[in-house]
C-alpha cells in the first residue's frame, strides 16, 4: 500500500472571509496528471507524513509551509484492496511565493471557487469540509483496475470530527 500525503496552504484573499483562498496545483504528470489537487506525494522511507508533506509541498511549489494541521486520513481501496492511504493537512503558515515545477502549475484559487469538475471523484466529498476546518476520516472505493486514475469511484465512508 502507498502512503501518501496532501497539503492545502490557506490565505486571506481579502477582507470578507469568503474571500479566502487555497493553493492548489494542476499536476503535470504522474498519477492524476491534468487534474487538480493539493501539493503532495508518497512517503519516502524513514520520513514521517509530515516531513513528507512539507517536503512535496517545498518540491512541487517552492513553498516552506510549517505548523502543519492534520486535517484527514483517507483510504483508497481499489479492487478491493488497499492501494493508497492518504495523509491531509492544512496550513496558514508558509514563507515564499509559489512557483512552477516540472510537477505542477500552482495557483491561489478563492475557497468558493475550486475546480471539483477538474478533480479526482471523491475530493468533492471531503475538500469542502477540511477547507472549512473540519477534520475527516474516509474510505473510498474504486473499481476497474490500475491505474488508480482511470478507474471508477464507486462508493464511500465517511467520519467528520475525527480526532487525530
Ligand atoms: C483516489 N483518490 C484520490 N483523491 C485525491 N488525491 C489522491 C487520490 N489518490 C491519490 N491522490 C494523491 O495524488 C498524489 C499522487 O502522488 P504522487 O507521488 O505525486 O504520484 P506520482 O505517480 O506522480 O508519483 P511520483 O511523482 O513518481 O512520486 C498524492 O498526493 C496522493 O495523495
Amino acid at each position: 500500500m502507498i502512503e501518501a500525503t496532501l497539503c492545502f496552504p490557506l490565505r486571506d484573499g481579502g477582507d470578507a472571509a469568503a474571500d479566502r483562498e487555497v493553493l492548489l496545483i494542476e499536476k503535470r504528470r504522474g498519477l492524476g496528471e491534468g487534474w487538480y489537487n493539493g501539493p503532495g506525494g508518497k512517503c519516502e522511507s524513514g520520513e514521517t507524513p509530515r516531513e513528507c508533506a512539507i517536503r512535496e509541498t517545498e518540491e512541487e511549489v517552492g513553498l516552506e509551509v510549517s505548523d502543519l494541521e492534520k486535517a484527514g486520513e483517507l483510504r483508497f481501496l481499489l479492487d478491493g484492496e488497499a492501494h493508497t492511504f492518504c495523509h491531509v493537512y492544512r496550513t496558514r503558515s508558509f514563507a515564499g511565493e509559489p512557483s512552477v515545477s516540472e510537477e505542477a502549475y500552482p495557483e491561489w484559487i478563492p475557497v468558493d471557487d475550486v475546480p471539483y469538475d477538474r478533480m479526482w471523484d471523491d475530493d468533492l466529498l471531503w475538500l469542502p469540509g477540511v477547507l472549512e476546518g473540519k477534520t475527516v476520516a474516509g474510505e473510498f472505493r474504486f473499481e476497474g483496475g490500475e491505474p488508480l486514475d482511470e478507474a471508477a469511484f464507486v462508493d464511500h465512508d465517511l467520519e467528520w470530527d475525527v480526532s487525530f
